[in-house]
């Protein structure tokens, strides 16, 4: 049989997961995964929890959580020379990667397409020495989703994210910050800048209309210096995905992003805090195998 180690977070979203573990070990073992459980304790733990799966060789490695716990899972593959194929239970408060990739985020539903799925590669985006999967950022309001607290999720789901950027957005302000490309630079007071690996951010479904999990490339948005009501207009726009054509918008693609900046800038990465600018962003292309 195949091995498959399973790694999901029971804190994560509504802190569903636990209840469907005897349904997703059934499925799996059905589908010929002789299949062992990890569940993280807490910061880090997923990503030390698939590190060991690695060594321990494991053919499938399955993350099941928010974006959060993908994140730690993918930290903890993307550096090894063996890396076992991917899947992904959707169980956290917005799923974005699920989403982006038209994954179903019914729990059971998920797993039948891990256990009839066909692994396909995907990019991962590297910057410095961590790895992420989505979405990466820096400026205003993108500190945002590692400051919404896990039991206020777990009770109002998405709402909690939205009334979160209701009190940030009184707080915002512009950043001057480098940002060096393949085929440009900007280097100005931005509001935020957003390194995309696919289309869906933040539950917003088409904030970067053409990325492509598997091109390769890093679809990039940069907001420039705007004010409040600028900044709702453009958000409203990026709904409907037609903020791309908006003059205080730049929408790119890169191989590579060098971001700068004499401010302290945080940086998010798939929704956790990743550390402060300087930094470089590269995309790895294919360099996963994820079932879908
Ligand atoms: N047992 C645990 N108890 C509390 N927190 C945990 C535990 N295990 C992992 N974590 C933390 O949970 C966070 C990731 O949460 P995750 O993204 O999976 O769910 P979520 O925040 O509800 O969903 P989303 O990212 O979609 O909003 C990480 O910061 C990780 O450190």
């Amino acid at each position: 049989m195949k091995r498959a180690r399973l790694i999901y977070n029971p804190s994560s979203g509504r802190e569903e997961v636990k209840r469907w573990i005897p349904r997703i070990l059934d499925t799996l073992e059905k589908s010929g995964y002789e299949t062992s459980c990890h569940a993280t304790k807490g910061q880090g733990d997923a990503t030390f929890a698939a590190r060991m799966a690695v060594e321990r060789r494991f053919d499938l490695v399955i993350a099941a959580g928010g974006d959060g716990t993908i994140y730690e899972v993918i930290n903890g593959i993307a550096e090894q020379r063996y890396r076992p194929a991917l899947g992904i239970i959707p169980a956290g408060t917005t799923n974005d990667f699920a989403r982006a990739l038209g994954l179903p985020r019914s729990i059971p539903k998920a797993v039948e397409v891990i256990a009839n799925g066909t692994p396909i590669p995907i990019d991962v985006g590297k910057i410095n020495s961590r790895y992420f999967i989505n979405i990466a950022g820096g400026g205003a309001l993108t500190t945002l989703t590692y400051e919404v607290p896990s039991k206020l999720k777990t009770l109002l789901g998405q709402l909690a994210y939205y009334m979160k950027g209701i009190e940030k957005l009184a707080f915002l302000s512009p950043m001057h910050i480098r940002l060096e490309a393949d085929d440009r630079i900007i280097d100005e007071e931005i509001m935020m800048f957003l390194v995309a690996n696919s289309n869906s951010i933040g539950g917003f479904e088409k904030i970067a209309p053409n990325a492509k999990t598997d091109d390769g490339l890093l679809d990039c948005i940069v907001l420039r210096k705007t004010s409040l009501p600028d900044f709702i207009r453009i958000a409203t726009l990026a709904l409907k995905g037609e903020h791309v054509n908006d003059p205080k918008v730049e929408y790119f693609q890169t191989r590579k992003l060098v971001a700068i900046s004499n401010e302290k800038v945080k940086l998010n990465l798939d929704g956790e805090f990743g550390g402060t600018l300087p930094c470089t962003f590269t995309a790895l292309p294919r360099h996963i195998k994820l079932i879908r």
